[in-house]
């Protein structure tokens, strides 16, 4: 779950391309990119770190022109070097940069083909240099100078046809314009709006609402599931169809904890989803356990906040902030390795012993993946006096890898795995632990927008929506991508590796 983001505007957006990046450092902390279009030039920086670390004033004074398009990391495919750092930039047809937001399930093959047939040089082991490829092959066999909003739409659709996974992508084209599109079962969020200036519109594409909201844009609506959408460098829009085939299908693990809770996702609301998620763990309380003696809820901080709040309310039980967070650590679940997870936990969340001594508390946390977070606040607040310690979690039990989008790729790591819920509340030293069933997290995210017909929820229950991930596949990836086998790459690779257009 990256974060992108696109503009085509009147005046530089350099600025502006920052900004929204701030407000998706959330979606990935571990690299950052802009490239900018100005009067045949572009410019680019991309590098390791966070936004703020990324860009100086003598990098944004270069990313000089009025479009371009952005990205912050949390790498789920290759490695995490600075050379994997999106945008990635090729130079024909026209010369074109993408901006990716997802996973690609098949990239051994289309790796292949793009060897073999389409005489393509893949550089790196991203998925999104193979999808920007793909795209880039497509367009030239368009065969023309003059570009037509058509040849990009006919383009989109053959990237539709090679490419399997999760796919929501900005690029830009030179010259051209800003294409939007994402794949056909919508599995990441995209969205666009426009602001009105006196030069006339201007159009801005991100991953989430919010940074419409902090750019001054207004929400158009949300990239449909197989919709590309252009705006030209004239700041037309267009907009199309590429294949109508799939269901919409986004990501559940969106509204339970990728997403801005100010955010719109598809439509949803995530903080009113979130509210409702604590509602819906409230009632399956009230029918397990009626006369339980939890005398506070204290939740994890962050995301965990609004579920834990809303549940307070339903149970009649108190609320109170018994952890409070280091502002300047970030999110502990997407930082790339488990001791560096571990760390940072304790690092981001401590205890105010007085809001636990003598009390039966209950603690919640939005989700508990590989229970680096809940193992080490239970422990926690059991050494800040708490007599007895419980635990809910607003969504269901994480058992499977995902493959679109969110770094768990080996089902050993996740602390639910193979262990039924008994085992999981010994595992992380609580007392007694309820978990969201799948339906009601279902209903809590679905009754904000009932267009929805089905949501992907494969780390919950194996059920992958794009129906191409194999057993084999899934083996495979717990084979290269487990922390061990990362924590290898990383000692063998340079991270430092500078790329071909890198500023300095
Ligand atoms: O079981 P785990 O593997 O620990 O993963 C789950 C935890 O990680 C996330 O928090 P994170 O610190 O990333 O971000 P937050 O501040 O937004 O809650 C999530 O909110 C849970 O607290
Ligand atoms: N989390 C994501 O969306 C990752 C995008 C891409 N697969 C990468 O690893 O860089
Ligand atoms: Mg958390």
């Amino acid at each position: 779950m990256c974060g992108v983001i696109g503009m085509v505007a009147h005046e530089p957006v350099n600025q502006d391309l920052y900004e929204g990046l701030t407000v998706l450092q959330h979606r990935g902390q571990d690299a950052a990119g802009i490239i900018t279009y100005d009067n045949g030039q572009v410019s680019l920086r991309k590098s390791n770190g966070l936004v703020r670390d990324v860009f100086r004033t003598r990098h944004m004074m270069r990313l000089t022109g009025n479009m371009g398009i952005g990205h912050v990391r949390y790498p789920t495919a290759g490695c995490e070097s600075s050379a994997e750092a999106q945008p990635f930039y090729v130079n024909s047809p026209f010369g074109i940069s993408l901006a990716h937001n997802g996973n690609l399930t098949n990239t051994e093959a289309l790796q292949e083909e793009l060897f073999r047939t389409d005489r393509r040089h893949i550089n790196t082991n991203s998925d999104s240099e193979i999808l920007l490829n793909v795209f880039a092959h497509e367009l030239g066999e368009r065969d023309t100078f003059n570009l037509t909003p058509e040849d990009l739409f006919a383009a989109v659709g053959a990237v539709h046809e090679r490419c399997h996974g999760a796919y929501s992508a900005v690029a830009m084209i030179n010259g051209y314009g800003i294409l939007a599109f994402r794949d056909p079962f919508g599995i990441r969020p995209l969205c666009f709006g426009e602001r009105r200036t006196e030069a006339g519109r201007e159009y801005l594409v991100a991953s989430e609402s919010v940074a419409m909201d902090m750019l001054g844009f207004e929400l158009i609506r949300e990239v449909a599931p197989g919709e590309a959408v252009f705006i030209d460098m004239a700041g037309e829009l267009h907009t199309r169809q590429c294949q109508e085939k799939a269901i919409h299908s986004p990501c559940i693990f969106e509204y339970v904890y990728l997403s801005r809770p100010d955010s719109i996702v598809d439509g949803v609301a995530v903080h009113k989803a979130r509210l409702r998620m604590g509602e819906r763990l409230a009632a399956k309380m009230a029918r397990v356990w009626p006369d339980h003696d939890v005398d506070v809820i204290i939740p994890i901080p962050d995301t965990s906040r609004t579920v834990a709040m809303q549940l307070a309310y339903q149970l009649g039980v108190e609320s109170r902030e018994g952890f409070i967070k280091n502002r300047y650590v970030g999110r502990t679940f997407i930082m790339p390795g488990q001791k560096a997870r571990k760390k940072s936990v304790r690092q981001k969340l401590n205890p105010i012993p007085l809001e636990f001594e003598g009390k039966s508390v209950m603690l919640v946390d939005d989700s508990v993946v590989r229970g680096t977070t809940s193992q080490q606040l239970v422990q926690l607040a059991r050494e800040s006096g708490a007599r007895r310690v419980y635990l809910a979690s607003a969504a269901p039990p994480v058992r499977y890898p995902n493959v679109y989008g969110i770094d768990m790729p080996a089902p050993e790591e996740l602390i639910a795995y193979g262990r039924d819920e008994a085992e999981i509340t010994r595992a992380i030293g609580a007392d007694w632990m309820i978990y969201q069933d799948l339906d009601d997290l279902k209903a809590a995210v679905g009754d904000g927008n009932p267009a929805i017909e089905r949501f992907d929820c494969s780390c919950f229950d194996g059920d992958y929506v794009t129906g191409d991930v194999s057993t084999a596949y899934l083996q495979d990836l717990s084979e290269a991508r487990s922390d061990e086998a990362k924590e290898q790459s990383r000692n063998d690779e340079d991270l430092e590796v500078v790329d071909v257009h890198n500023h300095a």
